[in-house]
């Protein structure tokens, strides 16, 4: 097997390989699409002879971390033929992308994965998480709060780069796990006119708050389908307001369209201040909670010492990679919250905590605490209290979230 760049000229190869994989057989339109989104992405193959057998692309993102912005590929169309898969093709484009990422000092990736199973044995661990939430919106949402009372408005989704996209990318100072997104980010992928995975939504609509903006929302709509059983239905993609007032009033806006009577948001996160403002939790449902974003420390002592610490803290941390070696062994992490970085460094003193890469992936961004991975047997805590210390450093004040599925 031969592992390399796959050109421009194979682009409609990787393509069709990753409609056999992913069983579909998309019209014209949304190859073209997909097309043009690989294009600047990296694109590595499995050739066995001219045939291309497995293919990883990875788009050039630049991903929030606690106190700063990281460079992150984010990798998706993984795909391996019938014919050739568990023979190791995608470890070896994995591998390939490892080698790469360290060559050019990139710390870290970040996918979304198809199936839990896969990544894990990759070093990727589930940094983020989103939580479904379905709104019985044939009554007036109960509130606990009073909501911003200024008008909303709503805005084109054409001009959403340049309206709300400021508010969109201040708000990745405060949740780290979240994409920088452009023009082509906002236009192509999250507000296409048709969305991906039902045609029967609506266009995508944004609605605002504030001039300057305190927080918009985007949504779809649908109307009832009697012969499906499915409701009127709002299908929520994003909400992200300044104040909990802001958000109120979204939420409120949300849950009183005509002529629909159920909104259903599916990516929210798990401190999302309606679960507290809701007055009627039988109102507002949580239905479900999924791993969002899945990181994996690619050089793990760059990404420590590139993010923000909440305390102080001083830990030997003992970290098996089985597949990216320099990231084994005993560190001694020391994080300095005033001075905001923090120092990693090889020593031979025992270990505080034991974990495997992909657990630290997990807890690198403040969203699963290491005391939790030590109750469920996953990390080896040998000094005492050391989840802990390490949990009060690594603590972000909002828990991190990720919108873009990709
Ligand atoms: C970010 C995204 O794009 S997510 C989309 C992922 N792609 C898909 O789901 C499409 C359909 N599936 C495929 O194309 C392939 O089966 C892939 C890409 C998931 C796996 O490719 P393969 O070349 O078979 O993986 P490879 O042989 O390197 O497997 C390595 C290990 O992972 C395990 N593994 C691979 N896929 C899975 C899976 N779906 N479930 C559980 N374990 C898996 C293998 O058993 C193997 O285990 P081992 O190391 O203990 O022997």
């Amino acid at each position: 097997m031969d592992i390399r760049d796959v050109p421009e000229a194979h682009l409609d190869r990787a393509l069709d390989l990753a409609y056999l994989v992913f069983h579909e057989r998309p019209e014209e339109e949304k190859r073209k699409h997909h097309r043009e989104l690989l294009m600047p992405c990296e694109r590595i193959g499995a050739y066995d002879g001219e045939t291309l057998v497995g293919f990883v692309a990875a788009h050039r993102f630049t991903l929030s971390v606690p106190g700063g912005d990281l460079p992150c590929p984010g990798l998706t169309f993984v795909s391996v033929a019938p014919t050739h898969r568990r023979r190791g093709v995608l470890s070896a484009m994995l591998a390939e992308l490892y080698a790469r990422c360290t060559e050019r000092a990139v710390p870290i990736a970040a996918l979304w994965a198809s199936e839990d199973a896969i990544y894990g044995r990759f070093g990727f661990g589930p940094a983020t998480q989103g939580a479904s939430v379905e709104i019985d919106s044939r009554r007036p949402l109960a509130l606990r709060i009073d909501p911003d009372e200024r008008p909303l408005r709503l805005i084109d989704p054409a001009d959403a780069p340049a309206t709300v996209g400021p508010f969109y990318e201040s708000t990745r100072a405060h949740r780290a796990g979240r994409i920088a997104r452009d023009q082509e980010r906002w236009s192509g992928e999250w507000l296409p006119d048709e969305d991906e995975e039902d045609d029967a939504l609506s266009p995508p609509r944004i609605v605002a708050l504030g001039d300057p903006i305190a927080g918009y929302a985007v949504y779809r709509t649908k109307g009832e389908n009697e012969d499906a059983g499915t409701p009127a239905l709002v299908r929520v993609d994003e909400v992200e307001a300044e104040t909990p007032a802001v958000a109120a009033a979204l939420w409120r806006y949300l849950a009183s369209i005509d002529l629909t009577d159920t909104v259903r948001a599916w990516g929210r996160p798990l401190d999302d201040p309606l679960f507290l403002f809701a007055a009627d939790r039988d109102q507002v449902k949580v239905t479900g909670v999924n791993p969002a974003l899945w990181v994996r420390l690619i050089d793990v002592g760059a990404v420590l010492t590139a993010r923000s610490w909440a305390v102080r803290a001083e830990l030997v941390l003992e970290v098996r990679d089985n597949r990216i070696p320099a990231n084994s062994g005993r560190f001694r992490l020391t994080t300095d919250a005033a001075a905001g970085g923090a120092r990693y460094e090889p020593t031979v003193d025992p270990a505080d905590l034991a974990l495997d890469v992909r657990d630290l992936g997990a807890c690198c961004l403040g969203g699963t605490r290491v005391v939790d991975l030590v109750a469920a047997g996953l990390v080896e805590e040998h000094a005492p209290g050391s989840a802990e210390e390490f949990d009060h450093a690594l603590r972000t004040a909002r828990l991190p979230h990720t919108d873009d599925e990709f």
